[in-house]
């Protein structure tokens, strides 16, 4: 069982899926980051930063752009200036941040944070995470601690289905190069789903697939973007992670 998963008092087994995402974009104080590379930080270092956040590697893919690990709760990509580490259950992604940007400039040669996005859904059930994730507030207050120039946002009704945003703003004057294009074009897509069709998610367990290749075929993920690197794991008794990488840096 995963350590975040619990066993509710009515034999129910409860694993929050909602995923705290936290994307961190480096740089040198000089704008000189030709030999920067958060790629140089070591794998022991890694996973002493994860078992901070309570989750642990399980698997790993590269192209030239980007490492990408598939973790027992999620995934972490990083790039030479980026670090995205994309975690649910009860996970605390923020407490590894302070010791990542120590590894960043210790192992990586980066001095500052150029941009920060740490964003997530409300929870199903917040009373079960851990401080200081059990509200955006707790979120904002620590990341406040670290970042002068912080702002956040909630898109949606705090009382129903919403986004919650932190990001550095703004972005035009923390790059004070106002009037330059961005030198690395960048889209990111995120889709949540939620309620989804319990036959079709019945692809994702252990009875219905022998292993994560299977399930993956079964549920098509392999034909969406063709030609993906696919890194593959299907949990027990179910749920399924996988990560996707493009020989062009996609991931
Ligand atoms: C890491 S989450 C899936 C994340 C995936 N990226 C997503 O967006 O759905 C893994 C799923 O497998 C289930 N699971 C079963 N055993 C698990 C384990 N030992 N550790 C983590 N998750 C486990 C959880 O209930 C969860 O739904």
């Amino acid at each position: 069982m995963a350590a975040t998963e619990v066993n509710m008092s009515d034999g129910e087994q409860f694993f929050e899926g909602v995923e705290k995402l936290l994307e961190i974009w480096f740089t040198t104080g000089d704008g000189n980051a030709k030999t920067a590379d958060l790629r140089k930080i070591p794998r022991h270092n890694l996973e002493s930063l994860l078992k901070i956040v309570r989750c642990e590697i399980i698997s790993f893919a590269k192209n030239d752009q980007i490492d990408a690990y598939v973790l027992s709760e999620s995934s972490l990509f990083i790039s030479k200036r980026r670090f995205i580490l994309k975690t649910c259950g009860t996970t605390i992604p923020l407490l590894c941040l302070e010791p990542l940007l120590h590894l960043a400039e210790q192992f990586a040669g980066f001095t500052e944070v150029e941009d920060l996005f740490y964003s997530r859904k409300n929870y199903r059930r917040p009373e079960l995470q851990v401080t200081p994730h059990k509200h955006f507030d707790q979120e904002v207050a620590l990341l406040d601690s670290l970042f002068p120039d912080g702002a956040a946002y909630c898109l949606g009704a705090i009382n129903r289905d919403c986004w919650f945003l932190y990001t550095l703003n703004p972005v035009p004057q923390r790059n004070r190069r106002p009037a330059l294009p961005p030198l690395e074009p960048d889209q990111t897509l995120e889709i949540l789903m939620t309620d989804l069709d319990p036959e079709i998610m019945s692809i994702f367990t252990r009875e219905e697939c022998l292993n994560a290749t299977e399930a993956t075929k079964k549920a098509g993920i392999d034909k969406i973007i063709p030609n993906m690197v696919i890194d593959d794991f299907l949990f027990e008794p179910c749920g399924y992670s996988m990560n996707g990488v493009t020989k062009n840096g996609h991931y």
